[in-house]
C-alpha cells in the first residue's frame, strides 16, 4: 500500500518526467496563435505576473496609468486593424474602469476584448469579501457583444477562440473575457495544453448579400433625381477602400462622409458634398447609407434637417436588425460592405446614368459657397487665437502630411476641426463616435502611433483632455510620435462663465486661468510649446512632426472664443437657463 509521502513522490517524478505548462502561458500562446501581439492595460492583482511572461514572450505589453484609456486604446486598435485590440485589467474597479471602453467598441461596432483577472468564484458567489470580489461577468453582460468565463486551463484555448471570433464577425463589437486568478497557475501537460488552443479560421466570414436585394437597391438607387451616397464609419472599418471609390465615382452621386468616414475618399473630391450637408440632407430624394446608421448624429432620418420631400433610403449594413430602426427602409442590403459594394458596382453595368445635372450643381454650389465663406476666416494670425486661425493652420499642415491621423475630442473643437480640416486617407481621422464620449484622446493617440506607426496630431479641447491627460506620461514612456494641441480658453465651451449666484466658486464650466499645459509633457521629458499664434503654433506642430518626438503644444485660444455645443441641440443646459 502507498503512503501519503509516497504518492506525493510518485506524482512529483511523474511530473519531473512530463514538460507542463499553465494557465498564464496558455492564454499567451492563444493570442500569439492568432495573431494578436498586442495588450494595452494597467498592471496589478491578480494579472501582473501575466503581463511579464506575455513581454517575456514576444507580446507587446502597453502599461497605461488607468484603464479606460488603455481601453479606448484597444477600441480603436480594433477599428483601424480589423482585428480584436486586447484590454487588460486587474478585478473589480479595473475591470469597471475598463468597462466604459467596451461600452463604447461595442456602441461603435470596434472589435475588442477586454480581459479581466478576477477573485475566486466559489467565494465570489457566495459573498464572503474576496479581494476586489466581484461577479463581473454579470456586470459585463449588458454592456457588451458577447461575455465568457473560462475556469479550466484546458478551455483556455476554446475561450479565446470564442471571444475573437465574437468580437469581429457579423456586426463588430466588445467581449469580455473572465480569468479567475487560480486559472493562471493551473498546470496541465504541455503537449495537451497546445494541442487544445484554436487557431480561428476565417473569423470574420464574407456575408454575401442576396441578388434579389442589390437588384432592388440599385433600381432604387436608379430612380433618384437628387440621389445621395451617405458614408458612415463601418465603410472606414471594412477596408474595402477601392471598391467604394469605384462605387461613388462610376455612379456620378454626392457622398457625405460622417465624421470617421472622412478621408475615404478626399474631403476635396469633386463629388464631396461634406459643406454643403444642409442641403443634402433637405433635398435629396434617395439616400444610400453605406455602413452609416440612422441615429442621432443623422437625426434619426426624419424632422426638419431632413426637408418635406419624401425620401427613399437604401441601407448597406452587416446587421439585418439596423434596417427600419428609425424610419422605412425600402432597399435593405444586408452583408459585409466589400461585398455589398461590389456586388452594386457589378450590377451598375457599363451603362449607368449618372444624377441629372442641377443636382450636381446645386451641391457643388451650395458647396462652394461655404467653402468660400470659410476661407477668410482660417487666414487670421489673431492673439489670443481664435477657432479658425487655430485650425486653419493644422488644417494646411493636415494637407501637407496626408497620412498623419488626427485623433480630435472636445465641443467647439471638436466641431469646428471636423468641418475644418480636410482628410485625404482612409481611416485618418479618429474621433468621439457614437457617444460623443469625452475622453478617448490620448488612448486613441497611443494606440494609432503603436499601431500604424505613423505620427499622430491629437487636436483637443482643454476639457476633454483632463480626461486622458495622465497618459502624456504613457506617451513619453514609449517614445511616440505624438503631438497634442490643447485649444486652451479656460473651460468648457469658453472660459468667461461667470457663478450666476455671485458665490466665491467659479462656473462649473470655468478651468484654472491661462494654464499651461505644456509644463505637464515638460514633466516627463517631452517637448512642451506654449503657442500664442496661428505661426507660432504652425512652428511648433511641424517641428514636432518632423521629430516624432513626443510633444505638446498648449494652444491659447481666446476665452471668450467658442458657444455651447449647439450641434447637440436641446441636451445643453445653459440654453435652458437662458431661456428662463
Ligand atoms: C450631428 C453632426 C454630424 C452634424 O452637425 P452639423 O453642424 O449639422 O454639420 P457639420 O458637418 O458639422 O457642418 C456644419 C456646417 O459646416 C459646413 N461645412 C462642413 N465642412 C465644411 C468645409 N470644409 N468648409 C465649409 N463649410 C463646411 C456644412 O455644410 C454645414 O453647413 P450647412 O450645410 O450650410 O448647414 C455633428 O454635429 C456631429 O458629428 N456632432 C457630434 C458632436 C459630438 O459628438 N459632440 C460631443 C459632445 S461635446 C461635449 O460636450
Amino acid at each position: 500500500m502507498l503512503t501519503a509521502a509516497s504518492k506525493l513522490e510518485a506524482t512529483t517524478a511523474n511530473d519531473a518526467e512530463q514538460e507542463l505548462t499553465d494557465g498564464f502561458h496558455l492564454i499567451i500562446d492563444a493570442l500569439k496563435l492568432n495573431g494578436l501581439n498586442t495588450i494595452y492595460g494597467v498592471p496589478g492583482i491578480p494579472i501582473t505576473d501575466f503581463g511579464r511572461m506575455a513581454q517575456a514572450e514576444g507580446i507587446r505589453v502597453l502599461s497605461f496609468r488607468h484603464e479606460q484609456n488603455a481601453g479606448y486604446a484597444a477600441s480603436i486598435a480594433g477599428f483601424l486593424t480589423k482585428k480584436p485590440g486586447v484590454c487588460l485589467t486587474v478585478s473589480a474597479p479595473g475591470f469597471l474602469n475598463g468597462l466604459t471602453a467596451l461600452a463604447h467598441a461595442t456602441t461603435n461596432c470596434f472589435p475588442m476584448i477586454l480581459i479581466s483577472g478576477s477573485s475566486e468564484r466559489e467565494i465570489v458567489d457566495l459573498q464572503q469579501g474576496d479581494y476586489e470580489e466581484m461577479d463581473q461577468l454579470a456586470v459585463a453582460k449588458p454592456l457588451c457583444k458577447a461575455a465568457f468565463r473560462v475556469l479550466h486551463a484546458q478551455d483556455i484555448g476554446i475561450g479565446v477562440a470564442r471571444a475573437i471570433r465574437a468580437a469581429v464577425s457579423g456586426r463588430p463589437g466588445g467581449v469580455y473575457l473572465d480569468l479567475p486568478a487560480k486559472l493562471f497557475g493551473q498546470v496541465m501537460n504541455a503537449d495537451a495544453g497546445k494541442k487544445s488552443l484554436v487557431k480561428v479560421i476565417d473569423a470574420a466570414p464574407a456575408q454575401i448579400p442576396a441578388p434579389d436585394s442589390v437588384k432592388r437597391a440599385l433600381d432604387v438607387l436608379k430612380s433618384g433625381k437628387k440621389p445621395l451616397i451617405i458614408l458612415g464609419k463601418g465603410a472606414a472599418y471594412a477596408q474595402a477602400d477601392d471598391e467604394i471609390r469605384t462605387l461613388i465615382e462610376k455612379s456620378g452621386i454626392p457622398f457625405l462622409p460622417m465624421s470617421m468616414a472622412k478621408g475615404l475618399l478626399p474631403d476635396t473630391h469633386p463629388q464631396c458634398a461634406g459643406a454643403a450637408r444642409s442641403t443634402v440632407l433637405k433635398d435629396s430624394d434617395v439616400v444610400m447609407l453605406i455602413g452609416a446608421r440612422l441615429n442621432w448624429l443623422l437625426s434619426h432620418g426624419k424632422g426638419k434637417t431632413w426637408g418635406d420631400a419624401p425620401k427613399k433610403f437604401i441601407q448597406i449594413d452587416i446587421e439585418p436588425k439596423e434596417m427600419d430602426s428609425n424610419v422605412e427602409i425600402v432597399a435593405p442590403v444586408v452583408g459585409d460592405i466589400g461585398s455589398c459594394v461590389s456586388a452594386l458596382v457589378q450590377g451598375m453595368g457599363s451603362n449607368w446614368q449618372t444624377p441629372p445635372a442641377d443636382w450636381i450643381k446645386t451641391v457643388q454650389t451650395k458647396r462652394d459657397d461655404n467653402v468660400a465663406k470659410m476661407a477668410p476666416r482660417l487666414m487670421n494670425n489673431n492673439s489670443p487665437m481664435d477657432y479658425h486661425g487655430a485650425l486653419g493652420v493644422l488644417r494646411t499642415i493636415i494637407k501637407e502630411r496626408p497620412d498623419a491621423i488626427l485623433v480630435n475630442e472636445g465641443a467647439n473643437t471638436l466641431d469646428l476641426a471636423r468641418g475644418i480640416i480636410d482628410m485625404y486617407q482612409p481611416r485618418k481621422r479618429i474621433d468621439v463616435g457614437t457617444w460623443g464620449i469625452m475622453g478617448i484622446g490620448m488612448g486613441y493617440s497611443i494606440a494609432a502611433a503603436i499601431e500604424t506607426g505613423k505620427p499622430v496630431l491629437a487636436v483637443e479641447g482643454d476639457s476633454a483632455f483632463g480626461f486622458s491627460g495622465m497618459e502624456v506620461e504613457t506617451i513619453c514612456r514609449y517614445k511616440l510620435p505624438v503631438c497634442v494641441v490643447i485649444f486652451n480658453n479656460d473651460g468648457i465651451y469658453r472660459g468667461t462663465d461667470v457663478n450666476p449666484s455671485g458665490g466665491p466658486d467659479v462656473a462649473p464650466t470655468v478651468f484654472v486661468k491661462s494654464a499651461r499645459y505644456d509644463k505637464m509633457m515638460e514633466a516627463f521629458g517631452g517637448v512642451g510649446v506654449n503657442a500664442t499664434t496661428p505661426d507660432e503654433l504652425k512652428r511648433a506642430v511641424n517641428a514636432a512632426m518632423d521629430s516624432g518626438k513626443p510633444t505638446l503644444i498648449n494652444a491659447v485660444i481666446d476665452p471668450a472664443a467658442g458657444s455651447e455645443s449647439g450641434r447637440i441641440g436641446n441636451l445643453n443646459p445653459q440654453s435652458v437657463l437662458k431661456k428662463k
